[in-house]
């Protein structure tokens, strides 16, 4: 464990009113920095966030301690465990800085008065925190102003699953999910039987331009949380009227996703990560609780770090693993299946020079948090439901959908 005075945190000076509120998850808030320190400009501060109403009573020295640990963690999780497994330059560094008390309560003033999610109101910025994360932001690059009429332009897609679960361990009751894929069938447990997405995963996954130009026109109509817009640095929800030349962009959107290699090895990596499914992985599970293979609590770096050296010693065979390293590799699987993919247009409409050139673009993924082990139990639980939910509004498997890979 490491003691919060052992580590050097950054010493900025930071000024609440040099930040903007941007957007947030369910864990974290982002504010984008809009002040002219050139130690700070293009990077963007990621906050903790806990639940409204929780109490804000100065935190221990333990508890700073863990929380430096906790950060210190995630950003080795991110580039040590996330990196090899989907390509190292996809994750971008952190930068780790110390949080003044003051500087955290003006800032949750700030969000309290900005235009917030009203499904994330139940949440706010946990003000007891004494360390920050910074990651280079991907939202507008700070630079020369753009001339008239040109735009940075980010998007952000939750992409989810990029398969189709083939374990053999999947209960002959279960076997829809085969057939339809686990976001076309979430959306029963998420909607009423109309409300749902047509968006499919595995269209955006497919490789073939029609479908990823469908995949991205049914995010369109329905974004849901897979699909946020930022012109020039804000969220907009209506992107087709705020872009200029949405058309255009949408299809050297479409051209960026066909040309970069992200997609297809997030799918592929996502697949092999999780051979067993959570049906297969939920009984390993419960034997390494029961033979002490695996503690009840979380794994530590070192965990994770083993999980991928195994894996990828395995080269592509995806039996003969311990029950605890299905454990980890299934909890990795989840971390891909629930991470963003950011891809960043800094000038848009672009001046690229050949016709049909892609514009210059910047991508990388955001939300590489490791999962927790303690979730297990819910995402047991999790399948059964979607799974349930799905039968109940389509009880005749000729009314199943099939999704395709
Ligand atoms: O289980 P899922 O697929 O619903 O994913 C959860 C996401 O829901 P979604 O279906 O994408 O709307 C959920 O997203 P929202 O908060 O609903 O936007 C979170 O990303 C959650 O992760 P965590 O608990 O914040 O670490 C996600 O949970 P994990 O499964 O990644 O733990
Ligand atoms: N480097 C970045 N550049 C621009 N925006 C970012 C960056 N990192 C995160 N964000 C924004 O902040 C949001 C919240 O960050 P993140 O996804 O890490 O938090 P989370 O609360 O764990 O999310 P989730 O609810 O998906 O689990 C992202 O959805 C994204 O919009």
């Amino acid at each position: 464990m490491y003691h919060s005075d052992e580590v050097p945190l950054e010493a900025l000076p930071l000024d609440a009113r040099d930040w903007r509120y941007s957007c947030e998850g369910n864990l974290k808030m982002a504010f984008a920095y809009c002040g002219v320190d050139a130690r700070l400009r293009g990077w963007l501060l990621l906050l903790d966030k806990c639940s409204a109403d929780a109490g804000s009573l100065p935190a221990a020295a333990a508890a700073h301690d863990a929380e430096l640990q906790q950060k210190l963690d995630a950003a080795q999780f991110a580039a040590r465990v996330v990196g090899p497994l989907i390509g190292s330059r996809y994750v971008l560094p952190r930068r780790l800085v110390r949080a003044p008390a003051r500087f955290l309560e003006q800032l949750s003033g700030a969000a309290a008065a900005a235009h917030r999610p009203a499904h994330r109101a139940s949440k706010q910025i946990d003000v007891g925190r004494q360390c920050l994360v910074l990651v280079p932001s991907m939202l507008a690059r700070a630079g020369p102003a753009h001339g008239p009429g040109v735009h940075s332009v980010t998007v952000e897609l939750k992409t989810k699953w990029g398969f189709l679960p083939r374990s053999a361990l999947i209960a002959p009751e279960n076997r829809v999910r085969r057939q339809t894929c686990r976001y076309c069938m979430h959306q029963s447990l998420k909607h009423d039987p109309r409300g749902g997405s047509a968006f499919c995963p595995l269209d955006l996954f497919s490789g073939s331009p029609e479908r990823v130009a469908h995949a991205l026109d049914c995010l369109e109509r329905s974004p849901q949380n897979n699909l946020r817009v930022f012109v020039d640095g804000v969220a907009v929800d209506d992107f087709g009227a705020r872009v200029p030349r949405w058309c255009d962009f949408r299809r050297a959107l479409r051209d960026i996703l066909l040309a970069d290699g992200l997609l297809p090895r997030l799918a592929r990596v996502q697949q092999r990560l999780d051979a067993l499914d959570i049906e297969g992985v939920y009984p390993a599970y419960r034997r390494a609780l029961a033979s002490g293979a695996l503690a009840a609590e979380e794994p530590a770096i070192a965990d994770w770090l083993q999980a991928v050296e195994q894996f990828q010693r395995r080269d592509g065979s995806d039996g003969g693993s311990s029950d605890k390293q299905a454990v980890l590799e299934f909890l990795l699987s989840t971390v891909l299946k629930d991470i963003s993919v950011m891809i960043a247009v800094g000038h848009w409409p672009s001046e690229a020079s050949a016709p049909g050139a892609l514009p210059e673009y910047r991508i990388a993924v955001v939300d590489t948090e490791p999962k927790k082990l303690a979730k297990m139990p819910a995402y047991h639980k999790l399948n059964q439901d979607i799974v349930a939910k799905y039968l109940e509004y389509h009880p005749d498997p000729a009314q199943w959908k099939v999704c395709h890979e």
